[in-house]
């Protein structure tokens, strides 16, 4: 079955929405410039049994990493900045938890970095690159040709992401063979709040 993330789960109608529909994993911002952003505490609330825990960050300090772990119990280290293989591998050592690297994809060359990552982290979180002038490095609702993808061999577990929504999905698993997908900008009804309905059409057509 096609696993599915909902990130940037920010309130309880959200994460209630995700549970329902059988997401497999859901993604708390733990990035302050982000709409999505919510501090340690508010994700310790939100917590409900089910999905996996995924912690977004980018280009964290352990520190950083270290009290959103003293408040919410993750499962999953998303690393979606700037990190070398050595920083995630140290984030892996240092918190014994999986790490998954977000990498930007926009041709066939960018399929290189994963053979470099792939020692050192456990999922890749394939995404769109930035479009120039972006204000954050992911959560853009940006696209890529998932073509790019047909065929490549990745070296963990993975998921798509970038600019998916419940109209796209089930095209953008088919031309990319994705094994998962993650969203966050196409379930919400305006920048940073999501709406519970989107959620589940984005479930049920990425599994349909
Ligand atoms: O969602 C954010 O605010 C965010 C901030 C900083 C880095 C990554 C972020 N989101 C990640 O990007 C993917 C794709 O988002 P979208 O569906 O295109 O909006 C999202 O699933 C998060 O993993």
């Amino acid at each position: 079955m096609i696993r599915v993330k909902i990130c940037g789960i920010n309130d309880a109608a959200a994460m209630r929405a995700a549970v329902e529909a059988g997401a497999d994993l859901v993604g708390f911002v733990f990035f302050p410039p982000s709409p999505r952003a919510v501090t340690p505490a508010r994700a310790a609330d939100l917590v409900q049994p089910g999905p996996a825990r995924v912690g977004l960050f980018v280009d964290p300090s352990d520190e950083a990493v270290a009290a959103v772990l003293d408040a919410v119990p993750l499962d999953i280290i998303q690393l979606h900045g700037e990190e070398t293989p050595a920083r995630c591998a140290a984030v892996r050592a240092r918190f014994g938890l999986p790490v998954m690297k977000a990498l930007g994809i926009a041709a066939r060359e960018d399929l290189a970095q994963l053979a470099e990552y792939a020692p050192a982290v456990d999922h890749f979180l394939l995404d769109a690159k930035a479009p120039p002038g972006a204000p954050l490095p992911g959560g853009n609702a940006a696209p890529f040709d998932w073509s790019v993808l047909a065929g490549a061999s990745v070296p963990r577990p993975w998921l798509l992401a970038g600019g998916l929504t419940p109209e796209n999905v089930k095209r953008a698993i088919e031309i990319a063979g994705a094994p998962g997908v993650d969203v966050s900008s196409g379930v919400e009804a305006r920048r940073g709040v999501k709406d519970p309905a989107l959620i589940a059409r984005f479930v049920s057509a990425a599994r349909a």
